[in-house]
Order: C-alpha cells, then structure tokens, then sequence
C-alpha cells in the first residue's frame, strides 16, 4: 500500500467535436465556464479540458479540486481513474483505484437492496466474499431495515443514496477518486456519513477529491489544487487556496472547520470566531 502512486506529465486532454461549427467560433475563446474551446490542426473545433498538468501524489496525500464549472476537475479525476488517456502528456497510476462519479453506477433497480450492496462492493474493486462479510454492518449504517430485502426501485432518492454511501464507505481502496454528488441524504444522516467518509479517507491510500462544497474539502483533505480553465494555477493548503479562489469569507469558513476538527481530536471545545491572543495584540 506505502507503494501507491499517481504521475501525470503534461498531460492534455482535447475533446474533438465534430459537429460544431468552426466559421461561428473566434480561434481561442476563454469564457467563465468550459474549458478553452480552439480548433486543432485539421480545423475540428476541440475543447481543450485538461492543458499540462503535472502531478505527482504518493501515499497519506489527500487533495482536493476547486474551481469554476467546466474547469476540467471531473476530466482530470478520469484520467486518474484510467477512463481517458491523456490526449497528449502521460498519466500513470500504481495501486488500485475506486472512482466514486456517481453513486448511483453499478446499482440495479430490480435486485434487493441486499444484493445491491455486494453488486456496487464488486463494481469498486471488493470481492464477493469480502462483501458478504460487511452485508451486516452497512445495513445497519443505513437504517433501512426490512426495505433492504425489497428491489431497490422501490427506494425514494435518499434511501438509494443510504445504500450507495453505505457501500462506497466501506471499502478499503488504494486510490479513492471522489467526485461530489454525495450530499443528496438528510442532514442527521449525512452527519453518519461524514464520520464513515473521513473514515474511509484515513485508511484510502491517496484520495483525490472534487467538491464546490469547502466544508468537505476541509473536512476530507489537506492540500487543494485551483483547477482554472484545464490548468493548475494553484497548489497549496485548503485554507489558502480556497481564500485565492472565493476569497477571505471562505477562507475563513475552511479556518472554523479545520479548528473544529482539531478540536474534535483533541477534545477542546471551540470557541466562536476564538484565537490565541499574542504580542500583535498588544
Ligand atoms: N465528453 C465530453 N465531450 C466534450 N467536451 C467535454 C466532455 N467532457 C467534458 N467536456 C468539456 O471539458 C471541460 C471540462 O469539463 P469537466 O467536466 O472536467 O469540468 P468540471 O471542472 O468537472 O466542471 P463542474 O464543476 O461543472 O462539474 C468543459 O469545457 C466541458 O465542456
């Protein structure tokens, strides 16, 4: 597991599109949302998602992605996850991967909720046994009760979610890839869950994680990449790049989160808007 590993090395990522116009589009257009939308050399329009990311993680990194919609954060988490091959540049990953897009992939709406659990366990790399041996405990996590025995399309959205997060936090990946969608459960659940997900991330190899959500990002990861426009413009702790990104009032809401958490593990109860008074102070 220490042996875990992701690299990329300049890498890019085009998408060809064929069926749009070229003579409507000016040669490189950069707007607030997308990536850069160009045209390659045989005139095809291409929109350039991921441009020369260079990344190199190891074991214990927990990261987090930040940026606009379109920036090219769920494009890199699948080139971690060896769904595209880097356009140009090169991607290689040691260890085993679990991608979490979507919760809901994997799942058959005509099985129980019982076999859906070891079905999606499957789908993320476990064995069937090892599934087995967990049945108990995540139907338990997802206070379903006799529900897990009917198809799961006999579920409301929140219930699957309980299957789905039930299952995705019980699995012990090399490299656990997260890309948001996990907040469609009720709160008083979902505080169940942040306990398991932060469990899961301890003992996941390497977590790359993109989120809009910065209470998440603080609570999951340690360093955070600004993903502008396909490009890294900034690679530092949560707290700073979140301020770089969305400025000092989410900056400061990252700050209160990480004090909670130290807190938590220390057992000091935190004070509202608290620091330590030094000499600055007079
Ligand atoms: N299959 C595809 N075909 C064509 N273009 C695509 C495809 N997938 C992504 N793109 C484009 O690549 C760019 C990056 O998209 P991506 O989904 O990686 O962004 P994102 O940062 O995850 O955005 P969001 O925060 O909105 O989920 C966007 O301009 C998008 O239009």
């Amino acid at each position: 597991m220490s042996d875990v590993r992701v690299d990329t090395w300049g890498a890019c990522v085009d998408f060809p599109i064929f069926d749009a116009k070229t003579r409507s589009l000016k040669k490189s257009v950069l707007g607030a949302a997308g990536g850069v939308i160009g045209a390659n050399a045989s005139n095809v329009v291409v929109v350039e998602a991921l441009k020369d990311i260079d990344l190199h993680l190891q074991h214990g990194d927990r990261v987090g992605l930040v940026g606009h919609n379109g920036a090219g954060k769920s494009t890199l988490l699948r080139v971690l996850s060896g769904i595209y091959e880097p356009t140009r540049g090169s991607c290689r990953v040691q260890g085993r991967v679990a991608p979490v897009f979507d919760l809901g992939v994997g799942m058959d709406p005509e099985i129980s909720g019982y076999e859906n659990i070891v079905i999606r366990g499957m789908f993320l790399g476990m064995s069937r046994k090892e599934m087995l041996r967990k049945t108990d405990e995540i139907a338990e996590f997802t206070e379903l009760g006799d529900y897990l025995n009917m198809p799961l399309r006999t579920y409301s959205t929140g219930m699957r979610v309980r299957v789905a997060l039930g299952v995705v936090t019980s699995i012990d990946p090399e490299i656990l890839i997260l890309d948001e969608g996990i907040g469609a459960v009720d709160a008083e659940f979902m505080k169940k869950a942040r306990v398991r997900l932060q469990e899961l991330v301890k003992r996941s190899g390497i977590l790359v994680f993109a989120s809009h959500s910065n209470e998440f990002l603080a609570q999951l990861c340690d360093r955070a990449l600004w993903i502008d426009h396909g490009q890294v413009r900034m690679d530092g702790g949560i707290e700073e790049v979140v301020g770089a990104y969305e400025g000092p009032d989410a900056a400061k809401h990252v700050r209160t989160v990480l004090d909670e958490i130290a807190a938590e593990q220390t057992g000091t109860p935190v004070v509202p808007g608290s620091r330590p008074v030094t000499e600055a102070d007079g």
